[in-house]
């Protein structure tokens, strides 16, 4: 890319292909390379046979043990009994370990690596480095034939080129030359490629990579990985990693393989169970879920933010989910909702809640002395043992306190208090306080603020998706809270669509190193959106890197895209296809019957996924109503699970998703006229990898009519 920006187009392409991209004849290389291939494949099937043997002796052993104790079972006791289970336990432990790294060994024979590096460390001899998707040793030699992508020398194949290059250990930098840099493409066990690169890496196999049509899941991009890219995977020294980056600049792609990285580098004390995602969606959780496993590791727990609310306020409080908050903005357009949703999503907000809890903190422990029998307890002695806790809950503390208050009477008695005083005292304290709810203290909030009518809610109401969080925030102040303490990383998908408030809950909740990543201009909602500046004054400490490169769409579609929300830095990847189809009907059956041909000929065109993207639910299931089909799927806020072939959704629902071909039906300038609508456009357009078409009867919507 960089040369295609230097020389242009043409001259470019006659250089990359006479110097770097031309697959190498059948020559002398390639002949070695090919030998070299069998010959690593040969080890390969080698150690799956060892693998099976020992499966299968562990699994004989594991029955003969079952067996014998069955039958002995009447002569052992507890201690017999406990040792018996605790080695059958061993053994299938690692039995399961033996059938994983058969696993791994069956992936690399298809295909062992995908690049070769040859490294010359200063005052050592030349090292041909073979990098795959898993390391695999000679254990004879205890050489290692290939090396995983993690490891420390494989960074050598993302960040360098030929020459002077260097890696960091554990135990320090390597400084050293590349000699050589090649890749390949292996499939099925066959070298379909090679090729000899000595500028820029990777860009002619990521062309080959991106121009595919999509698996029906997230695939992983080891073999491409770019430099800005690698970087961010291998950061280990960022407590909170935010990540702003176009609509296909490959976020979510870098989060997961990052992710991976994180496990391999720190194997010792994080495993995939420790690691958490706040996913939008189930639908795009399982659209991600292959990604680690491709990678080796087990699959990542995942939690949607619905799911997080309701656990933190332990489902005491029902409350509309941020799916029907955008459904509610998107079916009627009411200022007062606006302006109660883009308060509560100010910093300001955040500000003025912490700012009330001091206010609290100073005014609301009020009251008189506590007279207990004959003995009289200060006001200002209990007011200074509840200033003493600062360091507690502001709620919490009044335990405390009212303890406190027992010791001191029966200091000043010298004598036991009765149940009856301990129990007058117990329930003194909590009175002195201005309210012990912490509904009440919010819906107090709002009035502390002069701006009571900010708050709509009633008894047998549901709370409002804008109120869950900062209630849950004061709950946490108020309250505490048990912290997801086992969690050791937090991924944030979808970051702009979290407010300040939601950011500070996940940071008293979450103490563990983060990931967080987003594209402002993909909301789903532009008066909540947040910005990397905005999550940056909530995580002072974040390390943010942008990334403008945008990977999955052809070039036409990105500039489409940027007719709707301009973005000035976005660099797409020179890639190109068909130009953006607008297609004006008379009559709505019309373009239905339209959308219906345009399935026919997906089917027939080679592409495996089509996404016919709504700006609401009612839209989508009145289209999937009329295009109703065999292998049509409708995906809702109700769906779980990805599904390949013809998809009906929202915009909302497509976040992180992409499709070979999009359709956006209904384009007309009734369904997209205001800000939101603008958003759900920009996500719907954004989704298309290789083909996109609007369809609208009536009149063109506004925002892509220049
Ligand atoms: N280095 C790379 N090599 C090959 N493919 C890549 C690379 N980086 C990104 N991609 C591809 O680009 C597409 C977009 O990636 P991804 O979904 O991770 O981006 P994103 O920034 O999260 O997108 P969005 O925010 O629009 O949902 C995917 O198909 C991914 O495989």
């Amino acid at each position: 890319m960089l040369a295609a920006k230097r020389f242009g187009k043409l001259e470019f392409k006659v250089t990359f292909v006479a110097h770097f991209t031309e697959p190498l004849g059948m020559n002398a290389t390639e002949h070695e390379e090919r030998e070299y291939l069998e010959e690593i494949k040969e080890k390969l099937t080698l150690a799956i046979r060892r693998v099976d043997a020992s499966v299968r002796q562990f699994s004989d052993e594991l029955r003969e043990k079952k067996e014998y104790i069955h039958e002995h079972q009447s002569g052992m006791d507890d201690a017999d009994m406990v040792a018996a289970g605790q080695s059958i336990n061993r053994m299938a432990f690692t039995g399961e370990a033996a059938v994983a790294r058969k696993r791994k060994l069956l992936k690399l024979v298809q295909s062992p690596y995908f690049g070769r590096i040859d490294f010359v460390a200063r005052n050592q001899d030349s090292l041909p480095v073979y990098i795959g998707i898993y390391s695999f040793i000679d254990e004879q030699k205890r050489q290692g034939l290939i090396f995983d992508w993690r490891a420390p020398i494989s960074s050598l194949f993302y960040d360098f080129e030929l020459g002077e290059a260097s890696y960091a250990t554990p135990s320090g930098t390597v400084q050293g030359t590349i000699a050589l840099k090649r890749q390949y493409k292996i499939r099925d066990g066959r070298l379909e490629f090679m090729l000899d690169s000595d500028v820029n890496i990777h860009d002619d196999v990521l062309q080959r990579e991106l121009a595919k049509s999509s698996d029906d899941k997230m695939k992983n991009i080891v073999a491409t990985i770019q430099r800005d890219q690698n970087a961010v995977i291998r950061n280990e020294t960022a407590p909170v990693m935010v990540i702003q980056g176009v609509a296909g600049s490959g976020k979510t792609s870098i989060a997961l393989h990052r992710i991976a990285f994180l496990l391999y580098r720190y194997r010792e004390s994080i495993r995939a169970q420790d690691v958490l995602i706040i996913s939008p969606n189930k639908v795009f959780a399982d659209y991600i879920s292959n990604v680690l496993p491709e990678l080796g590791e087990e699959h990542l727990p995942e939690l949607g933010m619905d799911e997080l609310a309701a656990d933190l306020l332990e489902n005491r409080y029902p409350f509309q989910t941020f799916f029907e908050q955008v459904s509610a903005l998107l079916d009627k357009h009411d200022p007062a909702f606006i302006e109660r949703m883009q308060f509560k999503s100010s910093s300001e907000f955040l500000s003025q809640l912490n700012q009330y809890l001091l206010h609290v903190e100073n005014h609301y422990f009020a009251g008189t002395d506590l007279r207990v029998g004959r003995t009289v307890v200060p006001l200002p002695f209990i007011q200074a043992k509840f200033k003493a806790y600062h360091r507690v809950p502001l709620l919490k503390r009044l335990a405390l306190v009212a303890e406190d208050v027992r010791n001191h009477v029966r200091d000043a008695t010298r004598r036991k208090l009765t149940g009856q005083e301990k129990g007058a005292i117990g329930e003194a304290i909590p009175r002195m306080f201005k309210f012990n709810n912490v509904l009440d203290f919010y819906r107090d909030f709002f009035r502390w603020i002069g701006k009571p009518v900010l708050f709509r809610f009633e008894h047998g109401m549901r709370l409002e998706y804008a109120d869950v969080f900062a209630l849950i925030y004061l709950r946490i102040r108020l309250e505490g809270i048990t912290a997801y303490d086992h969690v050791k990383h937090l991924l944030v998908d979808e970051m702009q669509d979290y407010t300040p408030v939601q950011y500070a809950v996940l940071s008293r909740v979450f103490s563990c190193r983060k990931t967080i990543l987003g594209d402002v201009s993909q909301t789903v909602n532009p008066y909540s959106a947040s910005s990397a500046e905005t999550i940056e004054r909530v995580f002072p400490q974040a390390e943010v890197v942008r990334l403008y490169r945008s990977y999955r769409s052809t070039v036409e579609i990105t500039a489409f895209a940027q007719r709707i929300t301009p973005n000035s830095h976005i660099i797409p990847l020179e890639r190109h296809g068909p130009a953006p189809v607008v297609a004006r009907f008379d009559r709505q059956e019309a373009e239905l019957q339209a959308i219906e041909g345009m399935i026919t000929a997906f089917r027939s065109s080679g592409n495996h996924s089509l996404g016919i993207i709504c700006k609401t639910l009612r839209q989508a299931e009145q289209a999937h109503q009329a295009l109703q089909a065999p292998g049509i799927y409708l995906l809702t806020d109700e769906s779980t699970t990805f599904k390949e072939g013809v998809i009906i959704t929202t915009a909302h629902l497509a976040k992180g998703l992409e499709f070979d071909e999009v359709i956006v039906p209904f384009a007309s300038a009734r369904t997209y006229k205001t800000e939101v609508d603008k958003s759900m456009l920009y996500v719907a357009c954004t989704r298309a990898m290789h083909q996109l078409t609007l369809t609208y009867s009536g009149e063109m919507t506004a925002f892509i009519s220049s």
